[in-house]
């Protein structure tokens, strides 16, 4: 049986429905709105498991489903060297989404990254701590910002609202998702002009050691 882990609510599970029914398979939930069960109609050995986006990355690592629907960012934040366990199977065109570093409107000295490290420094000087900035992708913002040589600063870690942080002081910048710009401006922020850390967008990921005859088929059946 090939396991398949669909976004459990929202646009996300809605496109992904979608998506497979352009290539003749069938996702639907069974009985109601709150109920996580599902069916798979037009293909064999094949069941639906609902779960939450960001718990998709560790089921897949972890053979609990062999296939799985979730944005590529959730599997790089989340899965340290994840090529060795997971295949990209296809990108699927929707669920776009850049992750990106954003500031306040009004620090007009600060366009881009080497004006954010000299604040940063400045910021430490002053305040008698490092400059904060907001962010659940923790790996990725590291990794981005050790690859710029940026060093001057702390993750604050926020699982939601971000935007927020900034007004209400726990932080001087964030870093998170932007597809339509609205949250950002809203929040009165704007992105450092640098090209962002990850452009992300929903991917069908396999568990490469569930990559048997089976689920060639079914790829297979997806025109893949
Ligand atoms: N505004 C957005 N536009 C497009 N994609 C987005 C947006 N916000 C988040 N995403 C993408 O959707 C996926 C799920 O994001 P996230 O984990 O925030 O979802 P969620 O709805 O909070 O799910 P859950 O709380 O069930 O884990 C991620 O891959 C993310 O990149
Ligand atoms: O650029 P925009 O189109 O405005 O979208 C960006 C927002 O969408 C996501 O939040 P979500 O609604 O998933 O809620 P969250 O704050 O719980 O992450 C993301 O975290 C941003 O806050």
């Amino acid at each position: 049986m090939i396991r398949l882990g669909v976004p459990s609510k929202g646009r996300l599970m809605e496109q992904t429905f979608d998506w497979f029914a352009d290539r003749g398979v069938r996702l639907s939930r069974s009985g109601s709105d709150r109920e996580y069960a599902g069916q798979v109609e037009g293909a064999e050995g094949v069941s639906l498991v609902l779960l939450s986006a960001g718990e998709i990355p560790r089921e897949l690592r972890a053979g609990r489903i062999e296939l799985g629907v979730t944005g590529t960012d959730l599997i790089r934040e989340k899965l340290a060297g994840w090529k060795s366990d997971i295949v990209e199977a296809v990108p699927m065109g929707f669920g776009h989404a850049d992750l990106i570093l954003a500031v306040p409107e009004c620090w007009c000295d600060c366009e881009n990254l080497d004006d954010l490290t000299s604040i940063a420094r400045d910021f430490r000087a002053v305040h008698g701590f490092r400059l904060r900035i907001a962010t659940k992708y923790h790996r990725l913002v590291r990794a981005w910002l050790a690859a710029h040589e940026v060093a001057d600063y702390q993750l604050v870690d926020s699982q939601g609202a971000t935007e927020g942080t900034v007004a209400n002081q726990t932080a001087e910048a964030i870093a998170d998702i932007t597809s339509s710009g609205a949250t950002l401006r809203a929040n009165n922020l704007k992105i450092l002009s640098e090209e962002p850390i990850l452009r992300s967008q929903a991917t069908l990921f396999a568990n490469r050691a569930a990559m048997d005859p089976n689920m060639k088929r079914f790829l297979n059946q997806l025109g893949l």
